[in-house]
C-alpha cells in the first residue's frame, strides 16, 4: 500500500532528514513511529503526503507515484491521505460542523467553499463523521469552546470527512494529558479498524505505541533502526533504538488501559 524504497529526505540547508528508508506500510496497517526528538519521525510522515519532498528514491501511496514535483500529483495524493497533528490546527472561532467540512474542500469547488454552500451529501458526510467520534452534539459549537481532547476529534472528523485511504498522525496526543491521550488513540485504533483505514501516528511514549499500534518502526539520525510487530517492541529493542535506558517520561501512564 505505502512503499518506500532507498527515500532520502536532503533539507534545502544540506541536512539530511532522512537515509535510504526502506519501508512496506501495508493497507490498514496501524503502524507507531518511535525515536528520540530529532530522530526524524515527522520528516518520514510527512513524504508520505509530500509536504516534505524526497529528494531520492521512490515512494508509491496506493496507486500513486509520488512526485513531489507535480502539483496535480500532489493534491491528488492529499486528498486521499489525511493529516493529524499536535496542536489540532482548527480554525477555532468557526463551528465545529464548518471546520469538519474543510474535509470536503478537495471534492468541493472554491465558490461553494467561500460561500459556506456545502452539498447536503457533504454535509451529512460531515455529520457522520462527527458521530464516530462521538461529539455530533458540538457541531455548531466554535471550536474554540472546546477541550483539546475534543478539538483532536474534530480534527479526526475532519481527517474522516475526506475518506481518506490513510491517515498521518504527527504526535497527535503530545498536548493531551494521560487519560484524555488514551480517548484520542482508541478513536483513533477503533477508526482504524471499523474503516480498514492505514494508520500511521509518531509518538514519544511507549505504552501508547505498544498499547494501540500492530507495528512499531524505531528511527535514529534518519535511519528506520527497528521494525517489527509490536511483540517484539521489547524494552531493550526500545532501548537499543533510543541509544540510552528507558526512563519514566518515555510512558504516558499506566492509569487508563485501553478498553
Ligand atoms: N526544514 C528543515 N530544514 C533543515 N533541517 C530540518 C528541517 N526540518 C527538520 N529538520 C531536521 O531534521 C531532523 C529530523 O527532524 P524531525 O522533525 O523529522 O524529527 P522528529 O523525530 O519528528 O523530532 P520531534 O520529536 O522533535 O518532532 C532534525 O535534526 C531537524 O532539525
Amino acid at each position: 500500500m505505502i512503499t518506500f524504497e532507498n527515500i532520502d529526505v536532503v533539507y534545502p540547508n544540506g541536512f539530511k532528514g532522512l537515509s535510504n528508508v526502506n519501508l512496506q506500510i501495508n493497507k490498514g496497517e496501524f503502524v507507531a513511529i518511535v525515536g528520540l526528538s530529532g530522530a526524524g519521525k515527522s520528516t518520514l510522515i510527512r513524504t508520505v503526503n509530500g509536504l516534505v519532498p524526497f529528494t531520492s528514491g521512490t515512494l508509491t501511496v496506493g496507486d500513486v507515484v509520488v512526485d513531489p514535483r507535480s502539483k496535480a500529483k500532489l493534491r491528488r495524493l492529499r486528498s486521499r491521505v489525511g493529516m493529524i497533528f499536535q496542536s489540532f490546527n482548527l480554525v477555532t472561532r468557526v463551528s465545529v460542523l464548518n471546520n469538519v467540512l474543510v474535509g470536503r474542500s478537495a471534492e468541493t469547488p472554491t465558490w461553494r467553499s467561500l460561500l459556506g454552500w456545502y452539498r447536503a451529501e457533504d454535509k451529512e458526510l460531515a455529520f457522520q463523521s462527527l458521530e464516530r467520534v462521538g461529539i455530533v452534539d458540538k457541531a455548531y459549537m466554535r471550536a474554540a469552546s472546546l477541550s483539546g481532547g475534543q478539538q483532536q476529534r474534530v480534527a479526526i472528523a475532519r481527517v474522516l470527512a475526506q475518506d481518506p485511504e490513510v491517515i498521518l498522525a504527527d504526535e497527535p496526543v503530545a498536548s493531551l494529558d494521560p487519560p484524555t491521550a488514551h480517548k484520542v488513540m482508541r478513536d483513533l485504533r477503533r477508526i482504524q479498524q471499523e474503516l480498514g483505514i492505514t494508520t500511521i501516528v509518531n509518538m514519544h511514549h511507549l505504552d501508547l505505541a505498544r498499547s494501540y499500534a500492530d507495528r512499531v518502526i524505531g528511527m535514529r539520525g534518519g535511519e528506520v533502526v527497528f521494525d517489527g510487530p509490536v511483540e517484539e517492541a521489547t524494552d531493550e529493542a526500545i532501548e537499543e533504538v533510543y541509544q540510552r535506558s528507558l526512563t519514566a517520561e518515555d510512558i504516558v501512564t499506566a492509569d487508563s488501559a485501553p478498553e
